[in-house]
């Protein structure tokens, strides 16, 4: 679960990236997050994350309030938070085994739970016969699964993604999205940051969209207001793309 009440972002620059933002994200939904390029998409997950600190208002994830975790505790904060990188952020001078197992060598698991939990995660993503590759001799969506199961190793009940099907072929997103389908069904709440708007088509979940730092919609129904509401960023986009 992750609630945002009222929340804020101020940057030492004066920059508010976020401004007075509220939601909640029970377990067990997928939920889209969508804006314009500088909408605060990052910011919102870096809070999260707690990678940066709200300069008003409270979030709380798995009922904690984040504004009462001091630094020494952020590193069990993140063991119930799965992240997923565009650019996978994979280590290629080690094993797709290693990588995956990373997040439960930095926690301390014994060497044979590791093994079990290592073997289950790529299960999952149907990587199991290429535990001993480098992820360099992997395709891309392959990759991206590296990265999927390096984040759910942990069985964390958060999971988020920050364009997680970018360079992804339609065909090779809506594998990646079977996947976040399925940890949603089990019970995992599920955030993808995408500015893929055929992707936030084909999938009618819930869709918050940030706009200069104001949540300007949240929804997963009201077709028309969605539809307005995606065309509006669209425009956005174009007008970004200057001459
Ligand atoms: N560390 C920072 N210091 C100052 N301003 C920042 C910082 N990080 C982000 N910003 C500004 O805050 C605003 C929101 O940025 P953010 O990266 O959250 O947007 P975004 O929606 O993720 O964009 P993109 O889709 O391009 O990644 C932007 O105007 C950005 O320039």
């Amino acid at each position: 679960m992750i609630k945002f009440d009222r929340v804020g972002k101020r940057y030492p620059n004066g920059k508010d990236a976020l401004r007075q933002v509220s939601f909640e994200l029970p377990a067990g939904q997928l939920t889209f997050l969508t804006g314009h390029s500088g909408a605060g998409k990052s910011t919102l997950l870096k809070l999260i994350m707690m990678l940066e600190r709200p300069t008003q208002g409270q979030v709380f994830v798995e009922g904690l309030n984040l504004n009462g975790i001091g630094s020494r505790h952020i590193p069990f904060l993140r063991r119930k938070i799965g992240m997923v990188h565009q650019n996978h952020q994979l280590l290629f001078d080690r094993s797709v085994f290693d990588n995956v197992a990373l997040p439960l060598v930095i926690a301390g698991f014994a060497r044979a739970d590791i093994g079990k939990r290592v073997r289950a995660a790529l299960d999952k993503v149907g990587l199991l016969d290429k535990e001993k590759l480098n992820p360099i001799m992997l395709s891309g969506g392959e990759q991206q699964r590296i990265g999927i199961a390096r984040a759910v190793v942990n069985k964390p009940p958060l999971l988020l993604a920050d364009e997680p099907t970018g360079n992804l072929d339609p065909a090779l997103s809506a594998e990646i999205m079977d996947l976040f389908h399925d940890f949603a069904r089990v019970g995992v709440a599920v955030l993808i940051a995408t500015h893929d708007l055929s992707l936030i088509a084909r999938y009618r979940h819930r869709l918050l969209t940030l706009r200069e730092g104001r949540l300007i919609h949240d929804g997963e129904e009201a077709a028309s207001q969605r539809d307005q509401d995606l065309a509006l960023y669209a425009g956005v986009r174009e007008d970004r793309r200057g001459p």
